[in-house]
């Protein structure tokens, strides 16, 4: 079949290729003519494992083409993806316009039948709304239906998350468009939920919502767990082999960040206060990870009276592995807060330093070649993201400090190899490990 996807960022490039791959055949469209040049030359403009293959493979066959001309792009497709951005409003909305941009544009370019599949994550009733729209501004002798298919990929997994899917949700008030869908996805062979518009939306919404509630859930029991001598990675454990319970978004850390939890939990703050309903418990989601995401340095402040003109290494920036993704992730909020104490922090990432370099800009922030390098003088080091490469390292790097003070995020390591190599640590939910007394201290 022939289709158009709108807006190649994470979404859209990722659903492009991955529907080509299918024997599709796709035009991906974006403003950003310098990411569309890029990407006609078999260069992905972001990191995700497995994309870059498929991209090239596909550009080669033929059926992968990308431009920034929408009526170009739109000529004789029968389905067009909407993927474009749904940015937080300053209220904590989300921002359609991007959107509505797509739709009415569609609606001026198109010239026969379309189907108009929305893959953005867009508020509850933003679907009819766009269909209003469409209908005033296309032309009377043709038919556009919209249909919802909100998008369930991870960064970092993106490719292996389309193709191997828990399952995907068509909300369509039209027999003819949900057959249009069924043909697109046949060869997936991935279960299809089938619903109305509006619970597909709110399918969305509330998917992320709950894995969200997961994380600051398993995050406040990690906090009680510090202080009460229990083990969050222990206890997790036991919870999740209830199988109601799962063991899934158990991990304890320094919160959730990324381009979606943060502003989906708010956006959904926002839908339910529309309609007049205080949406207690995911207000307390969102201000425990706002806690959490800086609970590191409140543990520096406890250790160093003062963090000024100290030099803290942070090893990884990315708001998860394998990504080199940095929006809302943790690394900025800790950043912000060391560089407003007046420490000198030197930061290093296997994989987010280039997009780092253009976002972190601040004198008393540098960057570093390699972990050693970031490590080497510091007076403790923060891990962030738990990469591979950190989580494998070699930990004698850490005894080599100025002061072998290590504050982990992420729960990289085994109480037992940290008590083995020597140094100070305190990770989230543990025991921390002392030097001194090589005792676990509550
Ligand atoms: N990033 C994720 O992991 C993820 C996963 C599931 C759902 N979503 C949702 O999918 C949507 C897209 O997210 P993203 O992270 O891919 O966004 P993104 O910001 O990475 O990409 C959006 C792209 O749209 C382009 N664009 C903007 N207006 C355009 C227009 N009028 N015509 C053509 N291109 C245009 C931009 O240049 C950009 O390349 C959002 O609603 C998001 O919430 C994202
Ligand atoms: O047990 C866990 C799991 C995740 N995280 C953190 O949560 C954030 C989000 O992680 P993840 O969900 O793996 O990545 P995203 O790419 O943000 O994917 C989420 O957001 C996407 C955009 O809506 C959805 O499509 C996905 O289904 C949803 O998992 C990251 O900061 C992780 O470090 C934890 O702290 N503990």
């Amino acid at each position: 079949m022939k289709i158009a996807v709108v807006g190649a960022g994470y979404v859209g490039l990722v659903t492009g290729v991955c529907l080509a791959d299918m024997g599709h055949y796709v035009t991906c469209i974006d403003i950003n003519e310098n990411k569309v040049e890029r990407m006609k030359n078999g260069v992905s403009p972001i990191y995700e494992p497995g994309l870059t293959e498929l991209l090239k493979k596909n550009l080669e066959v033929g059926r992968l083409v990308f431009t920034s001309d929408h009526r170009k792009g739109f000529k004789e497709v029968e389905v067009i993806f909407i993927a474009v951005g749904t940015p937080q409003n300053d209220d904590g909305s989300a921002d359609i316009s991007y959107v509505e941009d797509v739709a009415k544009t569609i609606a001026f370019c198109a010239e026969s039948d379309t189907i108009i599949v929305t893959k953005s994550t867009v508020p509850v009733g933003t679907n009819d709304r766009l269909q209003a729209l469409i209908n005033l501004h296309k032309a009377n002798d043709i038919t556009i239906e919209i249909v919802s298919n909100p998008e369930f990929l991870r960064e970092g997994s993106a490719v292996n998350d389309t193709f191997y899917a828990d399952r995907i949700v068509i909300g369509s008030n039209s027999e003819k468009a949900t057959k249009k869908m069924k043909e697109i996805y046949q060869d997936f062979n991935i279960p299809i939920y089938l619903t109305d518009i509006r619970s597909a939306e709110m399918i969305k919404y509330a998917s992320n919502a709950f894995l969200a509630t997961k994380i600051s859930f398993i995050n406040e029991i990690a906090n009680i767990c510090e202080r009460v001598g229990a083990d969050v990675e222990k206890v997790a454990v036991g919870m999740g082999l209830d199988q109601r319970i799962g063991t899934s978004f158990l991990k304890a850390g320094i919160g959730y960040g990324g381009s979606c939890f943060p502003k989906d939990t708010k956006a959904l703050i926002q839908i339910a206060g529309n309609v007049a309903y205080d949406f207690e418990l995911l207000k307390g989601v969102v201000n425990v990870n706002s806690k959490q995401q800086t609970i590191l340095v409140d543990k520096l402040k406890k250790k160093f009276h003062s963090l000024h003109g100290k030099r803290l290494a942070i090893l990884g920036l990315a708001f998860k592995p394998n990504t080199d993704d940095l929006r809302e992730a943790a690394s900025l909020m800790v950043i912000d807060e060391l560089v407003k104490e007046g420490a000198e922090v030197i930061c290093y990432d296997p994989i987010a330093m280039e997009n780092a370099k253009q976002t972190i800009i601040h004198p008393q922030i540098r960057f570093a070649a390699s972990v050693e390098d970031a490590v080497k003088d510091s007076e403790a080091a923060l891990i962030l993201t738990e990469w591979d490469e950190i989580k494998s390292i070699d930990l004698k790097v850490f005894t080599h400090m100025k002061t072998p003070f290590v504050l982990d995020g992420r729960n990289c390591y085994s109480l037992e190899q940290v008590k083995a190599a020597g140094f100070e640590y305190h990770s989230i939910g543990r025991s921390a490990v002392n030097l001194q007394s090589e005792n676990l201290l509550i």
